[in-house]
């Protein structure tokens, strides 16, 4: 049996112990194991696959990143491409990678990634590639899975980051606002904001109004408490208004950022408190991941090979109910793992007294 292996979209805390569990578990049982470069990026070379053996992944559960690098601009159906004019267009490459998956003898790939690469693995099933899924990305989005690896590295790094920029701003008297990652699905702003005891927590799933806001730092203002810290995610928009975004480069989704800012302007407009941002940015995808994220990193990978011994392909391995299971890719293509508005969570940070804009 000869698998290969890859890391796709974002880079999350825990790709390495994926890929260390998956080369370990696959060599246990006397297969051969290759890693794709860059996404499918090295598949368009002279060298598209590198023999991986217990070496490759020798001491790497702890080490962020991906050894195998990553990239989220590649999509192999819309590959960035320049035209002989200068100018840039995408084109589709997938028939030259499953050619060359063919040539190699690759009888299945681990796809580790998120949402945007489990839609490029459906794609990719359909052409006759097997395929099983890890499902990865700090955001937590992925539909069908309660946790995906990377989520739980960056909320303990935005929870700490909250933290120290609280105690700044209770010293200053300030407004402070917390941008953290989180393109369509506010998990991040929600888990770390409650658990900092932030004030205003402003995720995608509920569009905000600045009158609540507003409302919320002149009652604490009334408390006797000076300072307010808002955690707002990238994703999030006003009611009357849009994402904010930093714009496109062809083949690459958006670029989102710049909702902090927006939001400082506006509030110290309206209560004219002096305001500061701060957007946390790659520094909550960067760096050793948890222990957590090892963990379920590691069982993520090993259930994957166990997925392949079986034949069992065309599934992303999931964790429900805190137990590992498998759903097909293809019935998540296109869909996304929201906030509930009616879960606990949200419930607990109503009660709490945590503003959520709306
Ligand atoms: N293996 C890959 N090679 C090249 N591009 C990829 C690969 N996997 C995903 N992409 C592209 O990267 C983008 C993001 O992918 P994905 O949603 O899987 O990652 P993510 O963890 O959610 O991170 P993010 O979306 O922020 O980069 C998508 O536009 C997707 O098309
Ligand atoms: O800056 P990059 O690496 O292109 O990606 C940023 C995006 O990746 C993520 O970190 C993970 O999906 C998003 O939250 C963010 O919008
Ligand atoms: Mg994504």
């Amino acid at each position: 049996m000869k698998i290969a292996i890859n890391t796709g979209g974002g880079d999350a805390p825990g790709l390495n112990a994926a890929i260390r569990a998956a080369t370990l578990a696959a060599l246990k049982r006397g297969w051969e194991v290759y890693g794709i470069k860059n996404g499918y990026g090295s598949i368009y070379t002279d060298e598209p696959f590198i023999k991986m053996d217990a070496e490759t992944v020798h001491g790497i559960t702890m080490q962020g990143g991906t050894i195998l690098g990553t990239a989220n601009r590649g999509n192999p159906f819309e590959m960035p491409h320049q035209k002989e004019d200068g100018t840039w267009t995408t084109k589709d490459v997938s028939d030259r990678l499953v050619k060359t998956f063919k040539e190699y003898d690759i009888d299945a790939l681990i796809a580790i990634g998120g949402d945007g690469s489990m839609n490029i693995a459906s794609k990719l099933i359909k052409k006759g590639i097997n395929i099983v899924g890890v499902p990865k990305t700090i955001d937590n989005d992925i539909y069908g899975c309660d946790v995906t690896l990377g989520f739980d590295t960056a909320i303990d790094i935005a929870t700490e980051a909250i933290d120290r920029i609280t105690t700044t701003a209770e010293s200053h008297h300030r407004l402070m606002v917390v941008e953290v990652m989180g393109r369509y699905a506010g998990w991040i702003a929600l888990y770390a904001g409650i658990a900092s005891s932030a004030d205003v927590v402003l995720i995608p799933e509920i569009p905000f109004s600045y009158d609540s806001i507003e409302e919320k730092i002149k009652e604490r203002e009334a408390n006797g408490r000076h300072y307010t810290m808002i955690v707002v995610a990238e994703g999030a928009k006003a009611q009357d208004g849009e994402v904010v975004t930093k714009g496109k480069s062809v083949g690459q989704q958006v670029q989102l950022g710049g909702i902090a800012d927006r939001i400082a302007d506006e509030l110290s407009e309206r209560t004219g408190k002096e305001s500061r941002t701060v957007v946390l940015g790659h520094l909550q995808r960067g760096g050793s991941p948890s222990t957590y994220d090892r963990l379920i990193s590691l069982r993520f990978g090993a259930a994957a090979i166990r997925c392949v011994q079986e034949h069992d392909y065309n599934k992303l391995v999931v964790l429900q109910d805190n137990q590992l299971k498998r759903v097909p890719i293809t019935s998540i293509e296109g869909k996304m793992k929201s906030v509930s508005l009616d879960s606990d969570t949200v419930q607990t940070a109503r009660d709490i007294g945590v503003c959520l804009g709306d």
